[in-house]
């Protein structure tokens, strides 16, 4: 009998190794990436895993037999059983976590009996799903509504967001409140109808989309011209300015792609930027194309994996998870906006996407395209010295000039007696577009401005001597910690640089600057978008569609107003404190502020009208903010590579976070510590000193507790990453450490240490 090493499905350190089984006869045809049922321990539970290689023979003795396979589920190909080993041994995780990213594991399946032999089927997961649509008894909306009441606000509500394509139960909720009894009321009235999945249409199907082709301009053609020509699979990087043209650059290669029966990924930093570029691509190739995020459910991922698998798309657009889709024939990548942090996943498996796609580049032989007006350091760096082609659109299309910045020092405003946190430049401009008809978008990061300390007076951030990063406020114990070498210093009384009492730790927020905007522009309508206004799903859709059809005047948000968004009518973008991504404790933080800045002025002036665009801020001689004035991404992209390099910082170095996490204070800093003498002894054993040289003692994390767990950490700043790798995932599976009950957290070159 023929022999699988299979992973169980159970996500647990002692069991990420594959078992043997026996293939009986009836079931020969179990091959790789295979979903099965095995018994398991000495209960002989019934369990389900996957098949990762077939062999004749095997080293233990008492092997059992696979029960049965999983008929219904998807198989995986060998390629991205390849990838999953490679998730494991370079992000960390369990074999078959990086296996969920491709098919969904939870799923409940059932024993069968067909023609005396038992099989496993999926369950239906989907069909529980409830949708709604009109009921089609009327051609007119208007039709509908005068059939309810005036005052029945409910119903009437229901009725104007359905139309004849269904609406799942929990969107119609994020958009109406609705209770089950209106719901109910209007099927018995005969007004709606309740479906289930199976009569789903594509929504993007029934809309008419258009996108013409626009005539390449002489850079774009350049890019494409580059890309057609090159021999072997190559990385781009196409850095093009705000408003330049990228996406039409992304279609065009699109285009080359499929004419070669090649796939294409189109990947995008979150989900709410999809809709714009379905719309563009759909328009283009008038054709179908796969959707892939994380708020899939099971069904539907299912339904996605096998319209891709069986190649009714070639192309696939979707947040960072969509690199995972199950296209056996992938000829291009494409990562727009690049720069941005959503591309690496905070939660486990903790990959990065550009990983992953290079990986995927080595086995189909596909090309990579990243794009940004603001291209990430590592990947210009790259770009320029190592395998990366750079293509630049250094100008918008149709000669559209780049906007006007202007820049203002807060600390003038207070010299002169204003008070509050719009700047008088702004307040005239604001003032000036709402009297015009214009719009205006202001942006303020709420984000870790109230964390850091810093002087009201003159500006003055305390930062840590040894690592040139922000220092952390503790409420608790009321110091400041720097969290990457852990040293700690009281917040002085006095400001050290000029003398004055008003250093303290502030706070502001977009609820509170929102209420000012009320008070000064009275008239304004204003649209708030952060993370606690758009709580509701069908939120973000509604409140661009407001804002792209005028029905406001001021669109005020945090990072999501930044990027992507093409409104004609934008004149004017604010930001109210520039500083407060610069003192975020992060090494990046220089970087993340030029690109918020130069993204944020590049939704201004798009349209015929010119931009302008106000900075305010207590550092107006920071080089993050002076060199975004001109738009000089090269002056800054060398300003920062010379400090990246000076600290050896990436991309001159990769940063290893080992984190733990317990419930018990001295637990978890004994844990920590076990596991940091463990591979300090581990390196010093094998003499490895050049690799002891690159960690940092053991930490308290600056957010000290989340959720009643309390944390520890030690970071590894290190150019052997591949050996350090090798190292983590050997330790891992060490005795020494097995009694260590805190969980561990390995993130390889994280989004933040907080
Ligand atoms: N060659 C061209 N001639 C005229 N218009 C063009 C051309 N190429 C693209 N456009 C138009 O220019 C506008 C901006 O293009 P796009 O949205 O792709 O910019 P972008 O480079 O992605 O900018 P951002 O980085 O700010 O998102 C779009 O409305 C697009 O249709
Ligand atoms: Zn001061
Ligand atoms: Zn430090």
């Amino acid at each position: 009998m023929k022999i699988a090493a299979v992973f169980i499905n159970q996500l647990n350190s002692n069991m990420d190794h594959s078992f043997d089984y026996f293939i009986p006869s009836h079931l020969d045809y179990i091959d790789i990436g295979v979903r099965i049922v095995v018994p398991f321990g000495i209960k002989n539970k019934s369990i389900d895993g996957l098949v990762v290689e077939i062999k004749e023979k095997s080293e233990f003795k008492g092997l059992k037999t696979i029960e049965g396979v999983i008929c219904n589920y998807p198989k995986l190909s060998m390629w991205q059983v390849e990838m999953c080993f490679w998730m494991q041994k370079n992000y960390h995780c369990y074999f078959m976590e990086a296996v969920s990213c491709y098919i969904p594991s939870n799923m409940k399946y059932k024993k069968v009996k067909i023609d005396n032999k038992i099989e496993y089927l999926l369950n239906n997961s989907e069909q529980k799903i409830k949708y709604y649509k009109l009921s089609g008894k009327y051609s007119l909306k208007e039709d509908y509504l005068n059939t309810t009441r005036p005052n029945a606000l409910m119903q009437r509500q229901v009725l104007s967001c359905l139309n004849d394509i269904p609406t799942s139960l929990e969107d119609l909720k994020g958009l109406t409140n609705c209770t089950g009894g209106t719901l109910k009321s209007l099927i018995e009235k005969g007004l709606i109808e309740e479906c289930s999945k199976v009569n789903i249409r594509n929504p993007y199907k029934e809309k008419e989309y258009s996108y013409p082709e626009n005539n390449l301009n002489y850079y774009q053609q350049k890019s494409l011209d580059a890309f057609v020509e090159a021999m072997e699979p190559s990385t781009f990087l196409i850095h093009g300015v705000t408003g330049s043209g990228k996406t039409e650059v992304f279609l065009r290669l699109i285009e080359e792609t499929i004419k070669k029966d090649k796939g294409c990924l189109y990947l995008v930093p979150e989900i709410s930027l999809t809709s714009q570029v379905i719309e563009r691509i759909m328009g283009r190739f008038k054709q179908d194309i796969g959707i892939i995020h994380s708020k899939l459910n099971a069904g539907e991922r299912i339904d996605q994996w096998n319209n891709i698998k069986s190649k009714n798309y070639n192309i696939v657009l979707g947040a960072r998870s969509a690199i995972f889709a199950p296209m056996d024939n992938i000829g291009l990548i494409i990562m727009d906006e690049e720069h941005e942090n959503t591309y690496k996943s905070s939660n486990r498996p903790r990959y990065n996407t550009v990983g992953i796609a290079k990986k995927l580049q080595e086995m189909h032989g596909c090309h990579i395209v990243l794009g940004s007006a603001t291209p990430s350091v590592t990947s210009y760096y790259n770009a320029i010295h190592n395998d990366i082609h750079l293509l630049e659109l250094p100008n918008r299309v149709n000669d559209i000039p780049m906007p006007k910045i202007e820049i203002v020092n807060m600390k003038d405003e207070l010299y002169a007696g204003n008070r509050t946190v719009i700047s008088r430049a702004l307040f005239e401009g604001i003032e000036n577009n709402i009297k015009s008809g214009e719009q205006t978008i202001l942006f303020l990061n709420k984000r870790g401005y109230s964390s850091f300390v810093f002087c009201r007076n003159c500006g003055f951030v305390v930062r840590c001597s040894n690592c040139d990063i922000s220092m952390t406020y503790h409420h608790s114990s009321r110091e400041m910690l720097c969290h990457y070498c852990s040293h700690k210093s009281m917040v002085p009384s006095i400001c050290p640089k000029c003398k004055s009492n008003k250093i303290k730790h502030t706070g502001s927020g977009t609820q509170k600057l929102e209420l000012q905007l009320h008070k000064y522009f009275p008239q304004a309508k204003i649209l708030r978008m952060d993370t606690d206004s758009m709580q509701k799903k069908g939120a973000y859709d509604s409140a661009i569609h407001k804002f792209s059809s005028g029905q406001a005047d001021i669109l005020l948000g945090t990072q999501m107003v930044t990027k992507g968004f093409d409104f004609q009518n934008v004149t004017l973008v604010g930001v109210i404190l520039a500083d407060s991504t610069l003192n975020i404790p992060d090494f990046k933080a220089s970087e993340r502020t030029f690109q918020l800045i130069t993204q944020v002025a590049g939704r201004a002036g798009r349209g015929t009208k010119l931009g302008n665009v106000v900075v305010q801020t207590y550092e107006p001689n920071h080089y993050s903010i002076t060199l975004s004035k001109n738009h000089d991404y090269n002056s800054f992209y060398e300003k920062e590579i010379s400090y990246r390099k000076m600290m050896n910082y990436p991309p001159f170095s990769d940063i290893i976070y080992i984190g733990f996490t317990n419930e018990n204070e001295e637990v978890v800093s004994k844990d920590c510590h076990k596991y940091y003498n463990s591979l300090l002894k581990c390196l010093q054993d094998n003499n490895l000193h050049e690799l002891v040289k690159e960690m940092f003692n053991p930490t308290l994390s600056p957010v000290k507790k989340i959720n009643n767990r309390f944390r520890w950490y030690f970071i590894i700043k290190t150019v052997h990453i591949k050996l350090y790798n090798e190292i983590i995932y050997n330790l891992n599976l060490n005795k020494d450490i097995s009694d260590i009950s805190s969980t561990k957290i390995i993130d390889i070159n994280p989004n933040t240490i907080l």
